[in-house]
């Protein structure tokens, strides 16, 4: 380990000298909302009745949720976030996600879940998305086979073959507005609709957010969290912090890091341009990840979320060790504390987000401020963050693979491992 250098910090001069940056990107962000661009900004003003579904629909024993990125992570992030990650274990209704084209991940499911009793979401915004279609495809042949209802299935989508079908087949329809991009959309109809089956308080979740966007829309950057977060990010970027890592001390936000990994690469990683979004989990990081985040390249920013209260809590009892009468919380808190300092003075920049709990009230704060966040960090490094042109190209192989076209044209790797 080096000697103990300090973070080549952010002075108040620096935020000063970024007012221009910081003015434009406001300015621009609240530009888009007034045309009606930002559909992630408005839909949080709906009433949260019109997802709820009819009572019929709740007495399904089991939740399988079909969909991919957007369509999906947000929903499993609340639910883990909210119920904890062992909620099937612990609670009644079994929960499930289906976000692949895997076919031992379907398996597996349908080995657990009585088709009858299940009440199949299909997520797609464009609802013509490949893996979502082909399990759903999958799905609903055995659904007919065993009988089961039009009840059993709910249709989330804009269009798209999957919107077609749903019309076709009477199944319930919701929509997912136009202005609404997908990694933006957990706030919509795509998760409001299959968590307020899950036991999640959709209300709570959705007035977080609206607090939330009282202070994103502030123009002052010292008092709007959304802003000082993507500025700070920008100007470490600047400074060669190519990766920004996400570092909850806290389990049930893991699935909180892979909703941001989307949010941030597919939203920035544009033009050449980007900032590498890696998912990581206090206190588990510091025995596989730390060694690196410290003593390796100095090309990250570290972003904590700390929670205070712990919904559980057990104090540890060992007469005459430095543990005994502590509780776990305050271990993993000072852990987070100690790993914090120790960056610090190895200069590896990190920001904290302090929860004082963390439920849906709170979780809907964090959603809302890192989608402002995006959208103004968007604004900042001048690319568009509601779109993803590049993911295309790779469906398009695939389909025409798929259509018999190109078969048998190897195409040329540089390494196959063949084990
Ligand atoms: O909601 P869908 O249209 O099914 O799209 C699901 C996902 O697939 C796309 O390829 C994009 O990469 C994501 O931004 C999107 O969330």
């Amino acid at each position: 380990m080096k000697e103990k250098i300090g973070i080549e910090g952010i002075s108040l001069e620096d935020i000063e000298g970024m007012r221009n940056i910081v003015d434009t990107a406001y300015r621009r962000t609240m530009e888009r909302y007034d045309k009606g661009e930002l559909g992630f900004m408005e839909v949080i003003q709906k009433d949260c009745e019109c997802y709820r579904l009819s009572d019929r629909y709740k007495e399904f024993k089991y939740i399988l949720v079909v969909g991919m990125g957007g369509s999906i992570l947000g929903t499993q992030m609340v639910y883990e976030g909210v119920k904890g990650v062992y909620a099937n274990e612990l609670n009644s209704k079994k929960v499930f996600f289906l976000d692949n084209s895997d076919p031992e991940l379907l398996y597996s499911i349908l080995k657990i879940v009585a088709l009858r009793e299940t009440l199949v979401f299909v997520v797609s915004k464009s609802g013509n998305t490949v893996e979502t279609l082909a399990n759903f495809f999958i799905l609903r042949e055995k659904m007919k086979k065993e009988g089961c209802r039009e009840d059993n299935v709910v249709i989330i989508s804009s269009g798209g073959l999957l919107k077609e079908i749903g019309k076709r087949e009477n199944y319930k329809i919701f929509e997912i507005p136009e202005n609404v991009v997908g990694r933006f959309s957990v706030l919509s109809s795509v998760g409001l609709v299959p968590l307020s089956c899950m036991g999640v308080d959709i209300g709570k979740l959705i007035s977080g957010a609206r607090d939330m966007d009282k202070l994103c829309r502030r123009e002052d950057v010292f008092n709007n969290p959304a802003l000082m977060n993507a500025l700070i990010h920008y100007m470490f970027l600047n400074r060669g912090k190519s990766i920004s890592v996400i570092m909850p001390y806290i389990e049930r936000l893991y699935r909180f890091d892979l909703w941001y990994r989307q949010l941030w690469a597919e939203s920035l990683g544009k033009d050449g341009k980007g900032q590498t979004p890696v998912a990581a989990l206090g206190a588990k990081d510091q025995h596989s990840q730390l060694q690196l985040y410290l003593d390796g390249p100095k090309d990250k920013i570290i972003t904590f979320i700390k929670v205070r209260k712990f919904k559980e809590d057990f104090t540890i009892r060992y007469k005459g060790h430095y543990l005994d009468g502590c509780n776990l919380s305050q271990l993993i808190n000072f852990q987070q504390l100690g790993t914090e300092r120790v960056l610090t003075s190895m200069g590896v920049p990190n920001i904290s987000i302090v929860l004082e709990d963390l439920d849906e009230y709170t979780l809907g704060k964090l959603i809302y401020m890192y989608e402002m966040t995006t959208a103004f960090m968007g604004e900042m490094m001048e690319v568009n963050a509601f779109n993803q042109p590049a993911v295309e190209e790779g469906k398009k192989i695939t389909r025409e693979l798929l259509e018999g076209k190109g078969k048998g044209e190897e195409v040329v790797k540089d390494y196959i491992i063949k084990i």
